[in-house]
Formats: structure tokens, C-alpha cells, sequence
């Protein structure tokens, strides 16, 4: 019977471990090691007496697509249906989302009207930016930064401002680094498959649910945009880790960081710092450069690999004020890079999941975004990091001048975190180093397999059902 190790706790590795152990029949023993003292990894919600949840991490997950639906079939599993907190596509908080631009909030088009006009910072309809890039020119390199696709197919002005803004929203990112073909699979495949992002997407459109679990229907008969959990989507990896140790075949080791992977006649020797597991099959879970510390100076290239996927780092301020100041409804707002490259924008966390606010008085919520790709310009003049009170004033400040919070207004909570290399970057030619990596993998003969956000997405959805996929295939190999 079969030894299986799965390396990180956070969600990939909670996934690797959860689908494991509903196969373990088949295998002798899971046992995952975390080296904090907690699962969940980013993931990482935060609640109060009162009643309000702050989110240090992923706030929010789409129903939508393949992984999306594999979400939402691992929360009917987990009994968690009954906690869902839904964001329909009609509610503000999924119509309403902004670009701060020239000193003022300019609404993304997301009805006809808001299409056919010229809507600041816009020149033209978008609708015209659409029928052109029916038209525009196909490009067949294999791969290509996601600015360099967007400006050839709708325009200079809209991937220096809506493209990227979304980067930065997305993977904290500079639009002009990364790679469409990995970090936008789906829409760099359109343009292949039919010359055009709009012509594609028009003829993708209603495809019919198959197979749809009760979560599943109901998400798509309500029209549902995004989604959270009553106590924050830390709750999904907390229960997930009790089905995990619910097992007696299974065991989640937190405090238990994983020193080296040593390879050990066909297995590897998984070493901890008390013992030394014999696993039979490895998943690493773990940041793609954590892992490649774990690998011995044999797997050279391998681990020169896996160290150039590199990850920015993001402070997230979580601040709560006593009373409403929004002055508009809506998911957040986002600054494109010619803005403000420090700061990256604002979630207006009360309007999206108004049930985590604190129960005895009106609440505005906000979560502010610094850094990412532009994380060295929050740095003082000599390299350091900046102290936490600059932070503050850096969030509050942008809070002032964007939601016209004025500096008089205390916040009544204020949270400052620094996630270090939280988002890992799929620069240009990701796809040939994933590649290259498994060529090494296979050339190895180390029994280890790649899950986690280095590889082949950074959303939850995609963390979760790029693990489950790779547990299948270790569960067919077998
Ligand atoms: C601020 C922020 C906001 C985000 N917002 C969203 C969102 O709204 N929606 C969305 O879908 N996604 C969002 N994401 C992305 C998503 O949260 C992450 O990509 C995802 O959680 C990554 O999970 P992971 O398990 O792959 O990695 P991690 O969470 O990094 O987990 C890796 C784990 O491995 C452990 N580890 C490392 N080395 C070792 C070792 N040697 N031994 C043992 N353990 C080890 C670490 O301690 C960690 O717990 C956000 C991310 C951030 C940072
Ligand atoms: C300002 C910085 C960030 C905000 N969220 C994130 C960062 C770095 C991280 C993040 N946000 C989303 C994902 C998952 C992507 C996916 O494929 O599901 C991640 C890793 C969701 C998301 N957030 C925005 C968009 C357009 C998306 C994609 C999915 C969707 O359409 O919901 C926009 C956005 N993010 C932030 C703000 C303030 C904002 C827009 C107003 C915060």
C-alpha cells in the first residue's frame, strides 16, 4: 500500500490531500505537512466578536467554468451549501466595478447604454473597440505579454487602462511582464480558434449545464456572480482539513515543515525535523521556490527552474469605519499603473458581503491594496521596508483622496499585512519553463508531482482542480 505525501497546507495542498483521502482504500497513508501553525495558507479570514470578517487573503470565488463548478461541488460534499453567501450578477457589488482614473471613479461599461457611449477614460464607445478588434489582426508566436495582445486587438488606450488595471487586480501584476498564453489560457485559445475575442465569445455563449449537482443549478437558475462563506473562505479550508483528519487513514501535520525531498531507490525520503517519511509519491504543494530549496544540489536545473518563477508581494489593509461612506455601490475600484503604480486598488469588502460586517452598528468595510510588481516604490530611501504607520497613512490617504473619506473619520479597525511573494508571476514563455520543468520531472524518476498557484492559475478555483486533476492521474497510474 502506498506512502502518500502531500508537502504545504494551503489550499492546493488541502485539495491534494481531501481527494487522496476519499481514494485511500487504495493507498496506505496521506499525511500532510504544514510548516505554520495553521492550513489555509492565503487563505485567511479573520473574525471578530462582533460579528465582522476581514479577509487577509481571497475574498471571493466565481461559480463559472469547469473550476468553478468543481468549486461548488467540493462545498456540497463538505455540507457547507446551507453557508453560502452569493453576489448575484444584478446586485452592485458584481455590475459596479471602477477604474480610478484623473483624480475621479469612471464606472467599466456593464450595460448596452454604458457600451454604445463614450464613457471616461475612454475615447471612443467600447462597442467600437469591439467591432475593431473583429477585424484586427491575428498573431500566431506562442506566446505574447498580455499588454502586447490586448494593444493589438482592442487598442492602446484600453490595455493601458481597463487591461491594466485587471492585471493588478488579478495577479498584482505589470501586464507588460506577463504571458496571455498563461495567466488568460481561455481568450489567448479564442483568438486562435477564431481570430477574434468577440467573434468567440459570441459563439461560445449558452452552453448548456451537464451533469449539474443542486448547488451547481442553483447557481446558474440565480444568476450568481461570486461567492463567500459565512465566516469568511477561510471556513473551506478549515473544513476541509477536519474531513482530512476525519480520516484514520489520513493526518494534517501543522508546526511541521518539510527540511529536504531526497531520492531513495524509486521513492522519496521526506524529511522532517524528527523523522524521515518513505513516501511513494510526493505532492509539492509548496510556493515553486520553496520547493526547489527542498531539492538536493543533483536536481541543478530543476531547481534553477522552478526558482525563476518569481512572486510579488502585496500589503493588504483591512479598515473598518463606524457608519456608511461609500459614496458609490459597487465590488471595489482599481488603479491602472499610470494612476498610482503603489497603490493597487480598493475592495469595498461592506458592500460585496454586507453579512461580515459587525452586528451592532453601520459599517463601512474596506480592504486596500499596496506593492505587487511595484512593491520596491513603497520602500524608504534606504531599501527598507516601510514602517507600519506609513502603511496606514499610504491606505487611508488613497481612502481619502479616491472615496473622499475625509482624514477627521478615525477607522475603528485597522489591519495591516504584509503577504510576502503571495502571488507568483507567469511571465512571458511560463508555458515553455512549465514544460522544460516536467521534462526534468520525468528525466528525474522522482515520484513528485506540481500542484499549487506557481503553475497553472493562482485563483482558488483553479488551485483546487489543478489539484484534483493531478490526484487522478497519480489514482490511474496506480
Ligand atoms: C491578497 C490576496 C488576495 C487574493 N484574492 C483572491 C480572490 O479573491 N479569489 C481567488 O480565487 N484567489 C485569490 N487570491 C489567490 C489565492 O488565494 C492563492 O493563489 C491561493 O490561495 C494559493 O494557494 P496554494 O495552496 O497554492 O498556496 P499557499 O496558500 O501559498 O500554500 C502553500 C503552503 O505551503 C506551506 N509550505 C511552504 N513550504 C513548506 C515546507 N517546506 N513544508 C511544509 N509546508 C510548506 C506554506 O506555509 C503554505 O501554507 C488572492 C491571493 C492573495 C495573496
Ligand atoms: C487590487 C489588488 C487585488 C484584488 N484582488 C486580487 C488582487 C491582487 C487578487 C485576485 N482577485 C481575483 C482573483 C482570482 C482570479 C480568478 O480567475 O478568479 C485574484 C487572484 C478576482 C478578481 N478581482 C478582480 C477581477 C476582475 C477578478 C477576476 C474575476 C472576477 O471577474 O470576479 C478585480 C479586482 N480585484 C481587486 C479589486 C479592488 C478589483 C476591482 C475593482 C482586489
Amino acid at each position: 500500500m502506498a506512502t502518500v505525501v502531500v508537502v504545504g497546507g494551503g489550499i492546493s495542498g488541502l485539495a491534494a490531500a481531501y481527494y487522496l483521502q476519499r481514494n485511500a482504500a487504495k493507498l496506505g497513508k496521506v499525511i500532510l505537512l504544514e510548516s505554520s501553525k495553521r492550513t489555509g495558507g492565503w487563505m485567511n479570514s479573520v473574525q471578530h466578536g462582533d460579528g465582522s470578517v476581514f479577509e487577509h487573503g481571497p475574498r471571493s470565488l466565481r461559480p463559472a467554468g469547469k473550476a468553478g463548478r468543481n468549486t461548488l461541488h467540493l462545498v456540497e460534499e463538505l455540507g457547507l451549501s446551507k453557508d453560502i453567501l452569493v453576489v448575484r450578477r444584478s446586485d452592485p457589488a458584481a455590475k459596479n466595478r471602477f477604474l480610478y482614473v484623473g483624480h475621479k471613479l469612471c464606472a467599466l461599461p456593464n450595460s448596452i447604454s454604458g457600451v454604445v457611449k463614450t464613457v471616461p477614460p475612454f475615447s471612443r464607445p467600447l462597442l467600437v473597440t469591439l467591432m475593431g478588434e473583429a477585424f484586427a489582426k491575428k498573431n500566431t508566436s506562442p506566446d505574447e505579454t498580455i499588454h502586447d495582445f490586448m494593444q493589438r486587438r482592442l487598442g492602446k488606450e484600453f490595455a493601458d487602462y481597463a487591461v491594466d488595471a485587471v492585471c493588478r487586480g488579478i495577479f498584482a501584476a505589470d501586464c507588460r511582464q506577463l504571458s496571455m498564453r498563461s495567466c488568460f489560457p481561455d481568450i489567448f485559445t479564442l483568438e486562435r480558434q477564431h481570430g477574434s475575442l468577440t467573434m468567440g465569445m459570441l459563439k461560445a455563449r449558452g452552453s448548456k449545464l451537464e451533469n449539474a449537482s443542486p448547488l451547481e443549478s442553483r447557481a446558474k437558475s440565480e444568476g450568481w456572480a461570486s461567492w463567500s462563506l459565512r465566516q469568511g473562505l477561510q471556513q473551506l479550508s478549515d473544513t476541509m482539513t477536519t474531513a482530512v483528519n476525519s480520516n484514520p487513514k489520513c493526518e494534517v501535520r501543522t508546526h511541521t515543515p518539510c527540511w529536504s525531498l531526497v531520492p531513495s531507490s524509486g521513492k522519496i525520503k521526506v524529511c522532517t525535523e524528527g523523522e524521515e517519511i518513505l513516501a511513494d509519491h510526493v505532492f509539492s504543494a509548496a510556493y515553486s521556490r520553496d520547493l526547489a530549496a527542498l531539492l538536493t544540489k543533483d536536481f541543478a536545473e530543476l531547481r534553477s527552474e522552478l526558482e525563476s518563477i518569481k512572486a510579488v508581494s502585496v500589503y493588504v489593509v483591512n479598515l473598518e469605519y463606524l457608519g456608511d461612506h461609500l459614496p458609490l455601490q459597487g465590488f471595489g475600484h482599481l488603479l491602472p499603473s499610470c494612476e498610482n503604480p503603489n497603490v493597487l486598488g480598493v475592495v469595498y469588502d461592506s458592500c460585496t458581503f454586507p453579512q461580515h460586517n459587525r452586528r451592532d452598528n453601520p459599517s463601512t468595510r474596506l480592504t486596500v491594496m499596496l506593492g505587487g510588481a511595484w512593491f520596491d516604490g513603497l520602500r524608504t530611501e534606504a531599501g527598507d521596508l516601510p514602517t507600519e504607520e506609513r502603511v496606514i497613512e499610504i491606505a487611508t490617504g488613497a481612502v481619502c483622496e479616491q472615496l473622499g473619506i475625509s482624514h477627521d473619520i478615525q477607522p475603528s479597525k485597522v489591519k495591516v499585512i504584509l503577504q510576502k511573494e503571495c502571488i507568483p508571476q507567469y511571465t512571458l514563455g511560463h508555458a515553455d519553463r512549465l514544460s522544460r520543468i516536467a521534462l526534468n520531472l520525468s528525466k528525474s524518476g522522482l515520484p513528485l508531482r506540481l500542484i499549487g498557484s506557481s503553475y497553472r492559475g493562482v485563483s482558488v478555483n483553479d488551485c483546487i482542480n489543478n489539484a484534483r486533476m493531478e490526484v487522478e492521474g497519480l489514482l490511474c497510474s496506480l
